[in-house]
């Protein structure tokens, strides 16, 4: 049997120290685990008990022993000693004559291991008092600290206070000074506002600034009285109830002072620069958030600039750039098109690129026969065997040479379509540039050669109309030449072939030249994966829905798949080609109309292939929703900087047209926004409410009912409801089929708006020789015209020394006793003035007729 010591054992270590109260007075406790026979154990806890004797009594110890509780310990227990209760037990008899010691037949060993229990017990006891006793000196110390900074931080603010009573009053001092011995010198000054500031004492910034500290001393003050006197908080409370030694943390004594520094200085808080993210639209809440700014100083600094905004406001990024960098910080614009990560430009592996058709954009000056050479194209070359089949116009089409296909996007070439042009010359391998020959190079025709040289797309050169007579091919080289365009014949590279559209000329040979250049483009796709290209163009079709019409650039475009163009997507639900017929595949650089899509998406939108619906409308409410803030933005903008508010000012007085235009094809109501936005001056403009592809319907003409809009309809008539609402809103519908009329009659409309210009005409003058008062009638001035002639009603000056003095009408035309209509050169007559009679001899009367015209734009 053996003991061991308590203090190490982990089994014993959850003794409840608690509850055997180590402090109790006079007792010290150890727990000792004995050991039986057939491994029986248990754990005992000795309480050594102090007797307190008086001198000259002898020490007794006394151990007791409490059993633990535990029934096997009770169970196994050779009941040693009787149990004791926990509180002090009364002195034992008087022990026999072993130190400390009260059990019977304990072992050396045991007897020691428990000497050191009892000695460990006594060591800690008097580190736990040492640590005590250190504990309350820390606390007395740091209670003193604390005091002694508050009375220093009382000390200087009130230091503080007096310095600056004494700057304020220097100050005034000095100023009063100055006026004194005004007028000095600016130098002499300066040197006196030197002399004013008290020496060596404070930073030079508050002379420098000296109303904020001024202004901010008092409001600080009068708060903390505040904060501190009215309201009784729990911190109050106890500072009061035991001294101010709880009063503040030492940490919140330094920020108090930090701040109160920074208010007597007026220094700004240490501004932290970030990098701060921008998308492409962002509230102002959002901005202020990620400069860490307050939202409202965002909302002054547009105030500042004239613009009344709100924080929930959506700015977009370039003003946001702006607001950050004013701020002072740096500026990370980024797209939140994560979303459509992977979603084009899909990298193929070299082998799995085949060779694919050319596409080709035909373009030149208005009339210089684009459409009548892809007519001729398209009708001379449809592919082998299917000449009877019928065409269709879907923007594009292809068309067979040598057994190899070209593709032509098939845009007019009209002025207004330059913004598709552009669009088309990106989904473009070649450009045919078309020049008559019986003209010359014309503005579009160097246009055109930009839009392909910024494209990096190779131009041919079509120079048309050489069945006329006075064509002159020769003379659209030699003018290329200006443009940097040397065609081969010049000595240059660049392909130039003569046709006629009237008569087929050449057209073969344009289209071997096309093949030629495609040669040396090497063109490659790789069509065995999900299929990419272009949007040419899209409508709405009455039967089939928005159908749009794509170019495959890679990949093939199978039924079934989901498309995502632009903001809108939809189930492939069949393919059409340029011939009108149905296939089952569109393959690389293929143009094929999609159906089935839940709108229509604008003329060049780029379109991909998704795995799932959800990615689809994950995809294509992002871009909505971009586009929705994009518009806000943009709305946003135009209630503008203050050059914008300024432009608005000025256009306080503009008229709007405002008008709702519905068309055939996206591609025409681009062109016809384009070419009304043109229109129009300082004083009248156009304004689309709303356009889009598609018939009028009723929700057309309650929107022109509400906006006091027009419609018009290009190519798409009103359905039946919606001519009856039309009727009876009384709106007008006007429909069209050439853009140039449709503009021409806007613009004939929009004259009306405009006021009339006044237009003065002189007629004569006439010098007053004499003037004669007559009852009745008042002064008239007896005149002989010298000049033109005078005619009654109309618009009189009198002129003295060649200033104006009156403008009015004439009250009477008399020559001899008649009234007559007009007195001409040479003649004399009477006249006198409406309503004013200051006349004198020798005054000028001058005549003039005014006319109201109407303008035109
Ligand atoms: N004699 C002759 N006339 C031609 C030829 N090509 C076009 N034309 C005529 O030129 C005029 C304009 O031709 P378009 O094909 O409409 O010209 P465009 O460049 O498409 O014109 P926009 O669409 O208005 O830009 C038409 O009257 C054609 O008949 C040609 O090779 N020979």
């Amino acid at each position: 049997m053996s003991d061991t010591k308590s203090g190490d054992d982990k089994t014993l270590s959850v003794t409840p120290k608690k509850t055997l109260t180590l402090k109790r007075p006079g007792v010290e406790q150890s727990t000792v685990r004995q050991n039986f026979s057939h491994g029986r154990t248990k754990s005992v806890v000795v309480e050594t008990k102090r007797k307190f004797i008086k001198p000259g009594e002898k020490p007794e110890p006394v151990a007791v022993f409490t059993p633990r509780p535990t029934p096997a310990a009770i169970a196994a227990a050779p009941a040693p000693a009787a149990p004791e209760p926990r509180t002090p037990a009364p002195p034992p008899p008087a022990p026999p004559p072993q130190e400390r010691m009260v059990l019977n037949e304990l072992s050396r060993g045991e007897m020691e291991a428990r000497r050191r229990a009892l000695e460990g017990s006594q060591a800690r006891e008097a580190e736990d008092r040492a640590r005590a006793a250190e504990d309350a000196k820390r606390r007395a110390e740091e209670d003193e600290r604390r005091k002694r900074e508050r009375e220093e931080s009382a000390r200087r603010q009130a230091e503080e206070e007096a310095r600056l009573k004494a700057e304020a009053e220097s100050r005034r001092r000095a100023e009063e000074e100055a006026r004194r011995r005004a007028p000095q010198t600016a130098e002499a000054a300066g040197g006196d506002e030197e002399e004013a500031r008290p020496r060596g004492r404070g930073p030079v910034a508050p002379m420098r600034r000296p109303v904020a500290p001024e202004v901010a001393r008092p409001a600080r003050t009068k708060g903390e009285a505040d904060r501190r006197q009215g309201k009784l908080t729990l911190n109050s409370a106890l500072s009061s109830e035991d001294g101010d030694a709880r009063a503040r943390s030492l940490a919140a004594m330094r920020r108090r002072q930090e701040k109160f520094k920074r208010a007597m200085h007026n220094e700004p808080r240490e501004k932290v620069m970030r990098e701060v993210t921008i998308p492409e639209t962002i509230t102002i809440q959002e901005l202020a958030q990620r400069m860490s700014e307050r939202a409202v100083d965002v909302v002054k600094f547009f105030m500042k600039q004239g613009q009344i905004m709100k924080p929930g406001d959506v700015i977009d990024a370039d003003t946001a750039e702006l607001v950050a960098s004013e701020f002072g910080h740096t500026v990370k614009r980024v797209a939140e098109s994560d979303i459509e990560e992977g979603l084009f430009n899909i990298p193929d592996r070299e082998e799995d690129l085949v060779s694919r058709p050319p596409v080709v954009t035909i373009m030149g000056h208005v009339d210089h026969g684009k459409t009548s050479l892809l007519d001729a194209i398209r009708n001379a070359h449809v592919q082998s065997g299917e000449a009877g089949g019928i065409t269709q116009h879907i923007g594009a089409y292809q068309v067979e040479k040598n057994g190899q296909q070209i593709t032509f996007i098939d845009t007019p070439g009209h002025a207004a379509f330059t913004a598709m042009r552009a669009r088309g010359a990106q989904s473009t391998d070649i450009a045919v540039l078309v020049v008559a020959a019986d003209d010359s190079v014309m503005p579009q025709t160097v246009e055109s050669i930009n839009h392909a040289r910024a494209a990096g797309v190779p131009i041919i050169v079509a120079i048309n109309k050489v069945d006329k007579h006075e064509a002159n091919p020769q003379k659209v080289r030699t003018q290329l030449l200006q443009h940097e365009i040397v065609v081969e014949e010049m000595g240059g590279e660049t392909l130039d072939v003569e046709v006629s559209a009237k008569t087929g000329a050449g057209i073969d040979k344009l289209l071997e030249a096309i093949l030629l250049q495609a040669e040396i483009l090497d063109l490659k796709a790789n069509p065995d994966r999900t299929a990419e290209g272009v949007v040419i163009e899209a409508r709405l079709d009455k039967g089939r829905g928005p159908v749009a019409t794509v170019l495959v650039q890679t990949g093939t475009l199978l039924p079934g798949e989901i498309l995502v163009a632009g903001n809108e997507w939809g189930r492939v639900r069949a393919l059409v080609n340029d011939r009108g017929e149905q296939v089952k595949e569109a393959p690389p650089a293929m143009p094929v109309e999609v159906l089935g899509l839940q709108g229509t998406p604008q003329a060049g939108d780029r379109f991909a292939i998704v795995n799932n619906e959800a990615r689809a409308r994950e995809i294509t409410e992002y871009r909505q929703r971009l586009a929705r803030d994009k518009a806000v933005a943009k709305h946003a903008g135009q209630r503008g900087s203050l050059e914008q508010m300024m432009s608005q000012l000025q256009q306080a007085g503009t008229k709007e047209f405002p008008l709702i235009i519905k068309g055939d094809v996206q591609g025409s109501i681009e062109a016809i926004d384009a070419a009304l936005e043109k229109l129009g001056n300082d004083e009248v403009r156009a304004r689309i409410v709303h356009s889009g592809a598609g018939a009028i319907t009723e929700s057309d003409v309650t929107l022109a009912e509400t906006s006091g809009a027009a419609i018009i309809g290009f190519n798409v008539r009103a359905n039946a409801q919606a001519r009856q609402a039309a009727e009876q809103a009384d709106i007008e519908i006007r429909y069209y089929n050439i853009i140039y009329n449709l503009v021409d009659d806007v613009k004939a409309a929009m004259s009306g708006m405009l006021s009339p210009e006044r237009r003065e005409t002189f007629i004569g003058n006439a010098e007053i020789l004499e003037v004669f008062n007559i009852t009745k009638v008042g002064k008239v001035a007896g005149c002989r015209v010298t000049e033109g002639k005078v005619e009654r009603g109309a618009g009189v000056r009198l002129i003295r020394d060649n200033v104006v003095i009156h403008e009015g009408t004439l009250k009477t035309l008399k020559r001899f006793k008649d009234e007559v209509p007009e007195v001409p050169v040479g003649q004399e007559c009477g006249m006198a003035f409406q309503n004013y009679e200051n006349i004198q001899v020798g005054d000028i009367i001058e005549c003039f007729r005014v006319e109201m015209v109407t303008r035109t734009l």
